[in-house]
Parts: structure tokens; C-alpha cells; sequence
């Protein structure tokens, strides 16, 4: 039954049948593709064929990935022709029979397998991406925005079948060099040939169009804040999604869009600017900094953050580039994406929605990620993103994350013909709901150690951490670094100034020396920024293809200045519950009052010993 689902395409069940046969010695490749009588023989005996040709690479994928002995039931045969389909042939599956969505819930880790074998990979991965463009809906209609392109010759292009995605894809793919069309998902979203230009078009210059790929709208699109509600941007520059959600949300209610880097945050106010949205206000500041107590409104969340980018590349995941990414920098961000998606959820009494989102493809920065969080979230509860996307999602989180992978969605370059990108969904859980990834045990050892903490009163921030934080203490959080780098930066200008001043008025080679020592100093400082960062150049033209992101840096609009200033007396950045927060404060001063007494007894110590010296001297 599960095997033999009727719902599996017959040219791969015969397919598996006759490479079985012939693997007994049944006859050869020719004469049982002709014994089968199907209608396409051409395309049965190359599959076949083309199944041979692989069979080394998939014997060692399944060894790998133990894929038959964790899915018994599975027809060994079946699996390889749906491999080789997958992997070297048409590159996606339809999926709607049960061993189809197997094979595709071990997508990601045949593909992280084949690093061994990264020749065959970049086979795999090869596509052109078609150009996807946002309409800017506070400035134009999508009608009109159509009919403008047809104006121009541009032949508009309508797919039957709204809900079938893999014939939406088969269209995407044949577009003409003339033809656009509407994306099947995101109903302001346009689709061009791959390497359409738009640098001179007047509506891209206007604002009227915003380059975007697909991927990189799914999030808002799935967190969909309604007109008239309250959303915070956690990690917000350069402002596609911001802006994004500007445009759903008609320019009414409120954004805040908060963004760390200062240079990023001066082109989010510009694109913030550009896109004609006023219902923005952009905050340079730490978001972990910020307080859920000072935004009580908030009811969506998109945290978006900085991530290894390893979806943004048409050759994703061939085996250098795994390996460039140290196993050390993914657990730095994955320490760092753990907290802020963990803040997220426990930060925002009123959030009702929060989505998490990367341009990432590892599993690390993804669905284990996700899994710590809910794993211990008692407020919210993981829903499933394909819900979003009119259940017609090919690609979700790896099976070894279970349901909680499923419930996950990628987009894939190879499949989805967009840049790659992870989204998760979580629901505030409501009345009688639950999460159902709750870990009860885990949650007890978590609630003990806050308790202990409580308890202890005087236990030191380090301890704490280690009871309390899902994130090991040892793997420094992103955001740390950039803020020291941005200390140390803004100290080294200031002394630089002055080492500038000493240099002309006294000239002497020792401050001349201190200069070049600082100044290189600060070029280190910019380097390992730049690391973290993750690249504002590669962010902005790839993610979001940039074009637009450039030209809106150049037309270098009047900035908005913020009107609100975030304190900075806000509430510390461990990984704690809503709950506890009143608590942690309450030590806090209990803490604050203790130390004061404690330089009072100092204080009156001295001055005894004072009074003795005098004595003494007397
Ligand atoms: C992936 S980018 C966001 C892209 C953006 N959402 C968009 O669609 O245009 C991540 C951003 O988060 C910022 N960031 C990192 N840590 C942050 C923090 N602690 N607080 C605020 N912003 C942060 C980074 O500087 C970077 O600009």
C-alpha cells in the first residue's frame, strides 16, 4: 500500500519495475521498456538507463542516509528512479503520493551527502532563476502594473490551473522572452525570463516596481499582518520585507523596523523612504536591547536574521562550499538565531504571530533551531507554513527533524527556481491549544534551573545563563560582536582624531607609529565586522537583487529622523521567560541595594581606619 500508491506517476513505477528486472536478469533495458507498452518509451528507457548510470552515487546516498533501513517499507527500486529524477533528471517530483514525499522529505540530505561527490552536484543545481518582481502596492495596482508591461509589448501569460504548482513551474520555466506572468502564491509578484533588466525602467526607478526574489517574499506573505496592526522588524535592513509589509498593511497601523548596523540602518530609512511608505519607523538599535514592555502593541513579528547565506547562490551546497562554512561561524549564528527568535517569542506579550525566516539551507541555522525553541516554548506553538502557500509546498525541513521539519518550509533553487530560503511559523497558543512540540521533560530541567536561579538570588549572570539559555554559553552571540566591533570602532576614530591632532603638532614618529598601529587596529575591526555582518554588498544584490537597493542608495532621499529613542535601562538578554522577567528585576534591585550597603560598610571601614592612622600619627 505504501509502496504502490496508486498516485505515483506510472513512469516511475514501471520505471522501478524493469530496472528490477533487469538487476534479476530478466531480459535487457530494451526489450522490457518495449514489454511495457507505455506511451512514452523514450522517456521510461532513459530514466531507466539514467538510473543505472547513478546507481553507484545512490547506493552510497542510501548508505549515507540510511534511508531503506528508516524507511523499510519503501521499494528499494522505486526510491532509486525517484533519486535519479530528483537529483539528475527533471529535478522535482510531483508530490502527492506517500514514497514521492519520502524521497523529497530526504532531499536536503542526499544533498548534503553529495558534497562528497560535488561534481555530480553542480550538475544538479544549475538553473536560472526567472526575475521576479514586487509590485510596490502603495504606489501602483498590479492591473495597472500589468497593463503598463503589456503597453510595452510584454506578453502576459495566464497558467490554468491556479493550484497545481508543479504545471505553474513547468510555465515559469517555458516563459517565452516576451511573456510574464502572476506568481501562483503571492498575488503582486511578477515572473520575467531569467536576466530581464529593469535598471532603466521607469517604474523601477519610481518605486512603482521592487526587485525581489520569491524567496524572499514568502515570509511576509506568510505572516501577513493585516491593515491596522502593530509589526516588529527584528532585523530589518535593507527593508525589502519591511517595505513589504508596508505594502500589505496599505500604510496603515505601525512598523517598527529595528536594524543593528548603522551604515544598513541609514539604507533602510532610504528604501523605507523610497517605497513611499510613512507607517515605518526605522530604530538603529540592538533589538535584543529592546524592550517588549516599551511596545506592548506589537502583534506580528519577522525576525530575518543574519544568516551564513547559503541559499543565495545558484550552486547551493556543493561540497566547498559546506566546507567554508566552519563549523564554528554556523554554531555562532545558530547561537545567535536561537536568542533572537527565542526573545521573539518571549518578549511580545501581545505578538500573535511571529515567522523566522533565513537564506540559509543548513539544517543548523533552520530546523534545529526551530526545534530548541519549541522544544520549551510553552506560549507558542509551531503551525504548518504549507498552510500559507495553499498547501501546494513541495519542499519542507529535513526528516530527521520529524514533524517539526515537515511543518517547515525551503525554497529551493533547483525546484522552486527562486534563491533559497527556510521559513517557520509560530502561533501564540490559545484557550485550551498546546504546543505539541513541547518536550514536558526538558521544560521541567529548564523550570528548575530558572527556579534554582531565583532561588539562589545571588547567583552570577554566567550561571545563569547556563541553566537557562538554550544557547552554549561558549559560542559568542553575533550580536555581541558586532556591537563590541562597533565600541571599538567608534573609540579608535576618537583617537585617531587626536593621534591626527599630535601627528601635525608635534610630528614626532612615536604618535605617527600609534597611528598606524591604530589604523590597523581599526582595518581588523572592519574586517571581522564585515564577517559578521555577513555582507551588506551580498545581502542587498543578492538577496534582493539589489538593483533596486542600488538605485534607491543612489536617488539618496531626506531621511526621516526616528521619533523614538530606545532606553537603554532595558531588560537583560538571557534567555528567559515573559514571566520571569518581573523577577529578574526584582533580584536586580535586591542586588543593586546589597551592593550599596556593601560600599557603605566599605565606606565606613575606610573610615575607621582613618580615624586610627590619625590616632596613630596624633
Ligand atoms: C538577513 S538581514 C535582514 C534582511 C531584511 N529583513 C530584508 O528583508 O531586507 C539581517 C539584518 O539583521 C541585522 N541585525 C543583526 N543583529 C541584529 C540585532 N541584534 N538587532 C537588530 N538588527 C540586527 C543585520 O545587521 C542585518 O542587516
Amino acid at each position: 500500500m505504501f509502496d504502490n500508491s496508486l498516485r505515483v506517476p506510472r513512469l516511475y513505477k514501471l520505471a522501478s519495475k524493469v530496472a528490477k528486472e533487469v538487476s534479476e536478469g530478466r531480459g535487457s533495458i530494451k526489450q522490457l521498456v518495449y514489454q511495457c507498452k507505455h506511451p512514452n518509451i523514450k522517456a521510461l528507457y532513459a530514466l531507466v538507463v539514467h538510473t543505472f548510470k547513478k546507481s553507484d552515487d545512490i547506493e552510497k546516498l542510501f548508505a549515507k542516509s540510511k534511508l531503506l533501513v528508516k524507511e523499510p517499507k519503501l521499494n528499494p527500486w522505486l526510491a532509486k528512479v525517484l533519486v535519479t529524477e530528483l537529483l539528475w533528471g527533471k529535478m522535482r517530483l510531483p508530490d502527492k503520493s506517500k514514497p514521492i514525499k519520502t524521497i523529497l522529505a530526504y532531499k536536503q540530505i542526499f544533498k548534503a551527502h553529495l558534497s562528497d561527490f560535488a561534481d555530480d552536484f553542480e550538475e544538479v543545481v544549475q538553473v536560472e532563476k526567472p526575475r521576479y518582481v514586487r509590485v510596490n502596492t502603495l504606489k501602483s495596482s498590479v492591473n495597472e502594473v500589468i497593463d503598463g508591461f503589456r503597453n510595452e509589448g510584454w506578453v502576459f501569460k495566464r497558467h490554468a490551473d491556479s493550484n497545481d504548482y508543479m504545471s505553474f513551474l513547468e510555465n515559469v520555466t517555458n516563459l517565452g522572452p516576451q511573456e510574464f506572468m502572476l506568481d501562483m502564491h503571492i498575488p503582486y509578484l511578477l515572473i520575467f525570463p531569467p536576466k530581464t533588466t529593469f535598471y532603466k525602467h521607469q517604474a523601477y526607478k519610481n518605486g512603482t516596481i521592487i526587485l525581489q526574489d520569491k524567496a524572499s517574499c514568502l515570509p511576509v506573505h506568510i505572516l501577513n499582518p493585516e491593515p491596522g496592526t502593530t509589526v516588529l522588524d527584528m532585523c530589518a535592513a535593507p527593508g525589502m520585507k519591511t517595505t513589504q509589509c508596508a505594502s500589505l498593511m496599505e500604510d496603515t497601523g505601525k512598523i517598527y523596523a529595528v536594524e543593528i548596523g548603522r551604515k544598513r540602518y541609514e539604507t533602510l530609512k532610504k528604501i523605507i523612504e523610497s517605497s513611499g511608505a510613512t507607517n515605518v519607523e526605522a530604530i538603529n538599535a540592538d533589538v535584543l536591547k529592546i524592550s517588549g514592555r516599551d511596545y506592548p502593541e506589537v502583534e506580528y513579528i519577522l525576525v530575518d536574521p543574519s544568516c551564513s547565506g547559503s541559499g543565495i547562490t545558484d550552486r547551493v551546497e556543493i561540497g566547498q562550499q559546506r566546507q567554508d562554512q566552519t563549523k564554528d561561524r554556523l554554531e555562532k549564528l545558530a547561537s545567535f538565531q536561537l536568542k533572537i527568535l527565542w526573545y521573539a517569542l518571549t518578549r511580545f506579550p501581545n505578538a500573535k504571530k511571529v515567522v523566522y525566516s533565513t537564506c540559509s539551507v543548513y539544517p543548523e541555522e533552520n530546523e534545529d533551531v526551530v526545534r530548541q525553541v519549541v522544544e520549551t516554548c510553552m506560549n507558542y506553538k509551531l503551525v504548518s507554513a504549507n498552510r500559507f502557500v495553499k498547501n501546494q509546498w513541495t519542499n519542507f525541513g529535513s526528516a530527521e527533524f520529524g514533524d517539526i521539519g515537515n511543518y517547515c518550509l525551503y525554497a529551493r533553487p533547483d525546484i522552486d527556481l527562486t534563491s533559497g530560503f527556510f521559513v517557520a511559523v509560530f502561533e501564540r497558543v490559545r484557550g485550551g491549544d498546546k504546543n505539541p512540540f513541547l518536550n514536558e521533560t526538558l521544560l521541567t530541567q529548564r523550570i528548575e534551573g530558572w527556579r534554582n536561579n531565583e532561588l539562589a538570588g545571588k547567583a552570577t549572570k554566567k550561571r545563569r545563563n547556563e541553566n537557562v539559555d538554550p544557547a552554549p554559553e561558549e559560542t559568542e552571540n553575533v550580536y555581541e560582536e558586532i556591537k563590541r566591533e562597533e565600541v571599538s570602532e567608534k573609540k579608535i576614530k576618537k583617537e585617531d582624531e587626536v593621534s591626527d591632532t599630535n601627528v601635525v603638532s608635534e610630528g614626532t614618529t612615536e604618535n605617527a607609529s600609534k597611528k598606524k598601529k591604530k589604523k590597523k587596529k581599526k582595518k581588523k575591526s572592519e574586517r571581522s565586522d564585515d564577517q559578521i555582518m555577513y555582507d551588506d554588498n551580498k545581502l542587498q544584490d543578492q538577496i534582493n537583487n539589489t538593483e533596486e537597493t542600488n538605485e534607491q542608495k543612489k536617488s539618496g532621499n531626506v531621511v526621516k529622523k526616528t521619533k523614538k529613542k530606545h532606553a537603554d535601562g532595558s531588560p537583560k538578554n538571557e534567555f528567559i521567560n515573559t514571566d520571569i522577567v518581573k523577577n529578574e528585576d526584582d533580584n536586580h534591585k535586591r542586588k543593586t541595594k546589597k551592593k550599596e550597603k556593601k560600599d557603605v560598610v566599605t565606606e565606613s571601614g575606610n573610615e575607621k581606619q582613618k580615624k586610627k592612622k590619625k590616632k596613630i600619627n596624633a
